[in-house]
């Protein structure tokens, strides 16, 4: 049995690797040539712990293999996932460009029966539809059927999420595809849920909007406690504890970022509007969380005013910790922000620098470890929670920052911890510690 992942970004370059470390084997397939010259060379070019060494590893078995071409990928698969991007159009709706030109380069090559299984995030309706064209691409003695599997993992834990799926969606009109799919995940002893095509695509967004609607609900909890005292981590536990609410998705911070969060929400209102329905909740979850991406800015503005000529440090730059990835990331706003106040900034992430470097160039100072980040700063930004920086000797701070002023959007540290050291410190939904008394009257004294 043959299985072949069209688009080697981060979901088809997992699932290919879980796939073949299942014992199948796949070829997956890339337009992008440095990519698949990389792959094929054992190179990963995204950071994830034990991702490359399983790609190695079934490279060398022979499970494994990447190209180029388009034909080989196409004409001799059974199975053929489509993992392509589905980015953001200007209008918020999901772009399917990739997915259509992965779809007809697959029709045009198919040799023989095959079940196409469409991963990639795409609105209601789009796997009829690509069922629909593929009719007729193919000839008419080749059957294709086109089967909905939505991706649940998250970016720096997808081969754990993979082998521990909480459950696998398959969402399929035809019982035999979609029973045929159901047994490709097999060897994975996952709870497998199969529906119609239409629920399979709507379970993926609503998933990813209901996760943001946690965040954008804790958020809005922790901006009224900064207005009425009380803390949002206890108040958070407290209501994590009631297991119909769960803990999990309750950190107040600085918004929610990533290539999925603000993309799939933008994409599900859009097909609301499509639809002509309001979905209200959904409009305010987008606004509170742009909202949010904003505060910690705002609140170094209330404390300095202007913030011109300031030393500034940006703690963190991935959008979360384990990963490079900085799309949407709160710290990319930010940063743009303190760039259009002429502050004088430096950064500091364990593995995205080089990403932003890529957008912002020499704009920036990019520091190896904190100490170098931090070393004459005015204000430090905390924007990602990575370890390197949760677990930072707070009195370092004072020892290296000309004024050791913090404003934590992740929450990183104890306030008690924080007092002691002597920070100024501001974080999201706690009172804010040793902040001086020309502030009496702000919202940031707690
Ligand atoms: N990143 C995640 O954590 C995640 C999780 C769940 C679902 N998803 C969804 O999965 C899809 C893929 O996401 P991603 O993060 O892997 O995207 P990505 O942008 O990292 O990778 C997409 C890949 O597709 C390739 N591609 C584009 N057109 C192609 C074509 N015609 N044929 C073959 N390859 C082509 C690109 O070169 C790129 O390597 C999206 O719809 C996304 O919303 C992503
Ligand atoms: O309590 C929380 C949890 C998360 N976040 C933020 O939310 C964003 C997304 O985090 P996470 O969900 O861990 O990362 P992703 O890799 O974007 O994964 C999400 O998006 C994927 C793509 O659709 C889905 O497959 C996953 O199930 C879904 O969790 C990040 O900016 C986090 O900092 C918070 O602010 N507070």
């Amino acid at each position: 049995m043959e299985i072949t992942i069209f688009g080697t970004g981060y979901v088809g370059l997992v699932t290919g690797v879980c796939f073949a470390e299942a014992g199948y084997n796949v070829t997956c397939f890339d337009i992008d040539e440095r990519k698949i010259t990389a792959l094929s060379q054992g190179r990963c070019p995204i950071y994830e712990p034990g991702l490359e060494e399983m790609l190695k590893r079934n490279l060398e078995n022979g499970r494994l293999q990447f190209t180029y071409d388009s034909r080989l990928a196409s004409k001799n698969a059974d199975y053929i996932f489509i993992a392509v991007g589905t980015p953001e159009n200007e209008d918020g709706s999901a772009n399917l460009e990739f997915l259509e030109d992965a779809v007809d380069q697959i029709g045009k090559y198919l040799s023989r029966d095959a079940v196409i299984i469409i991963k990639s995030t795409v609105p209601v309706g789009t796997n009829q539809r690509i069922y629909q064209k593929l009719q007729g691409i193919v000839p008419d003695n080749i059957q294709v059927k086109v089967v909905s599997n939505p991706e649940f993992l998250r970016e720096g834990s997808g081969i754990l999420d993979t082998f521990h799926a909480d459950r696998i969606v398959i969402g399929a009109d035809d019982n035999e595809a979609g029973r045929a799919v159901a047994d490709l995940y097999k060897p994975f002893g996952r709870p497998i849920l199969q529906t119609d095509v239409r629920s399979a695509e709507l379970i993926k967004y609503a998933s990813n909007a209901f996760l943001a609607t946690k965040i954008s609900f804790i958020n809005e909890v922790a901006n009224l406690c900064e207005h009425t005292g009380a803390n949002i981590e206890d108040v958070a536990k407290g209501m994590g504890m009631d297991v119909r609410i769960g803990s999990q998705f309750l950190r107040a911070g600085i918004g929610y970022g990533g290539s999925c969060f603000p993309k799939d929400t933008k994409a599900l209102e859009k097909l609301t509007e499509d639809y002509e329905y309001d979905f209200k909740i959904l409009r305010s979850v987008i606004e509170v969380n742009s909202r949010q991406k904003q505060q910690l800015f705002e609140k170094a503005r209330e404390l300095f005013g202007n913030l011109q000529g300031k030393r500034v440090a940006v703690l963190g730059l991935a959008f979360k910790p384990h990963t490079d990835d900085i799309r949407e990331a709160p710290a990319v706003e930010l940063i743009a922000r303190l760039i259009e106040e002429q502050a004088d900034i430096s950064v500091y992430d364990p593995a995205a620098s080089g990403n932003a470097a890529d957008l912002f160039g020499s704009r920036l100072y990019y520091a190896e470890n904190v100490d170098a980040a931090i070393k004459g700063a005015d204000i430090v930004f905390i924007v990602t929670e990575w370890p390197q920086i949760t677990q930072y000797d707070l009195e370092r701070f004072s020892l290296l920052m000309r004024e050791p002023v913090i404003f934590d959007g992740r929450n990183c540290y104890d306030l008690a911890n924080a007092e002691s050291a002597g920070l100024t410190y501001v974080s999201v939904g706690r009172k804010a510690v040793n902040v001086n008394r020309n502030l009496e009257n702000s919202r940031l004294r707690g």
